[in-house]
């Protein structure tokens, strides 16, 4: 698989072109995402682990699943030893499942405490169109059933695996969970309680944030063993979907940064 990695002092970067997808990062040699252990990087099917990129779509609005974006091949236009930018373009593959011409520019850009993911959408037809997408980040955690996130604390959502409607309680986050939990631009959370770093997570150009683990119902490509070292936030265009015009641009993003 072509890879392309980013690093400095404290942090090192791998993303993959295949998917436009960053595997990992780790911080001190402390991982902030979650790879699967038996995540196919085989270039031949979605990857589980790290930040998958969904387009034009969200989970099961069209087919396949979260959009073609994270099966494609993305370009690398450039990088230095700390950014990146890679690009989807359509081509016959895309435009056979989704009729439209865009473009997706994917910049990552690592500093000492903080790593920025953004993707600027790109409208390059000459007609409207509509979309929805993700930044589907799988953050490592000692144990997702423990998680505490302030933040959230109080508000009401519907857990599609339960089927209920729960409300979060700051100490622990319920699980399972599927949650699409409209309008949070900020989560904070210690992802073990031997951390040397708490995680903020800053959201922008999103309408929800989608957080996910699934526990025993993991897919396939996760481990038993795995199961609760993993925990998404997910920066998620959903429920209101954005309209672009010709040469009209949107850009969704994640800012991750780490604190003592
Ligand atoms: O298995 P995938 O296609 O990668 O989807 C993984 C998960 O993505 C999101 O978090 C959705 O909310 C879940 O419902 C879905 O199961």
């Amino acid at each position: 698989m072509s890879t392309i990695t980013l690093s400095n002092r404290h942090n090192s970067v791998d993303i993959s072109l295949y998917g436009g997808h960053v595997l990992s990062w780790h911080h001190n040699n402390q991982p902030i995402f979650w790879l699967s252990e038996l995540a196919d990087l085989s270039g031949e099917t979605a990857i589980r682990g790290g930040v998958p990129i969904c387009f034009p779509w969200f989970a099961e609005q069209g087919s396949p699943k979260h959009g073609f974006a994270r099966t494609e091949m993305w370009q690398l236009i450039r990088h230095t030893e700390t950014e990146a930018l890679l690009e989807l373009k359509h081509n016959q593959r895309t435009l056979e499942i989704w009729p439209n011409r865009f473009r997706i520019a994917l910049t990552v850009m690592l500093s000492d405490d903080t790593l920025l993911l953004s993707l600027v959408f790109d409208n390059t037809d000459s007609k409207s169109w509509q979309f929805g997408g993700a930044l589907h980040s799988y953050f490592s955690c000692d144990n997702a059933r423990a998680i505490n996130v302030a933040s959230l604390d109080g508000l009401m959502f519907h857990n599609s695996l339960t089927g209920l409607e729960q409300q979060f309680n700051g100490c622990q986050l319920p699980n399972p969970i599927d949650a699409i939990v409209p309008s949070v631009n900020k989560i904070q959370f210690l992802p073990s309680i031997a951390a040397s770093h708490t995680v903020t997570i800053d959201q922008d150009g999103n309408d929800s944030c989608v957080i996910w683990n699934p526990a025993n119902n993991h897919p396939t490509d996760v481990s038993k063993k795995q199961q609760w070292q993993f925990i998404c936030f997910e920066s998620a265009i959903v429920n209101n979907l954005i309209t672009l015009q010709p040469r009209q641009q949107h850009q969704l993003s994640q800012r991750i940064s780490l604190s003592k």
